[in-house]
């Protein structure tokens, strides 16, 4: 299936719900969640340390350092799938990517809250590459302050790719907000290019 674009004023979004195969979804799903070094980092908020509702890791080429939230992460060097995927991606998006983010949502309580992708390090107009995998989430856009638009929520299934760049960050928000349904694990990768630090 081809990337298509989603209408969102002030951003630029292109969507594939099926990227993957089921299979292949299933597969990369089963693979990633036994061979990933997963931590559950802490941020801090307000000087006390917070455990992410989530389980995180970093994997890509060694310049591609990165600190956000007050945590820097030093990444791993890309495992053959993740190599493969990215290979993919970068097919299908026409975008290059020096890393990849792997966060995994155990259950519904595990969750992503509203923030943008603006660090310095990926530039004034990223380009975000989000494949997802497992239980489908609910993911929410919100605009930035003072613009006057309504709100998007996408559900994201297995194998799917949203591709988000342009001033998209500049003016929204996205979240994975927590869910009371009874949902299994959801694997999300987001590819980014990191400019190596100066
Ligand atoms: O899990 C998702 O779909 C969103 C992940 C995300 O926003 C991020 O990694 O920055
Ligand atoms: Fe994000």
């Amino acid at each position: 299936m081809p990337l298509l674009p989603l209408l969102l004023p002030q951003a630029s979004l292109l969507y594939d719900h099926a990227f993957l195969t089921g299979p292949e979804a299933d597969n990369l799903l089963a693979r990633l969640s036994a061979e990933v070094a997963w931590e559950q980092r802490a941020i801090r908020i307000f000087g006390q340390e917070i455990p992410q509702p989530r389980l995180t890791a970093w994997y890509g080429d060694p310049a591609a350092r990165y600190a956000y939230s007050g945590l820097h992460w030093e990444p791993r060097n890309w495992t053959p799938a993740l190599a493969a995927l990215r290979q993919r991606v970068e097919a299908a998006t026409g975008h290059q990517f020096n890393s990849v983010l792997l966060n995994l949502y155990r259950t519904g309580q595990d969750s992503m809250g509203w923030h943008a992708d603006d660090e310095p390090e990926l530039g004034p107009e990223p380009a975000i590459a989000s494949l997802s995998l497992g239980a489908t989430r609910r993911f929410r856009m919100r605009p930035r302050a003072g613009l006057a638009h309504v709100p998007l929520s996408l559900d994201l299934p297995n194998g799917s790719l949203l591709l988000m760049c342009g001033t998209t960050q500049q003016h929204w928000q996205h979240a994975l907000p927590k869910t009371a349904r009874p949902v299994g694990p959801r694997l999300n990768l987001t590819f980014r290019w990191v400019h190596p630090a100066g």
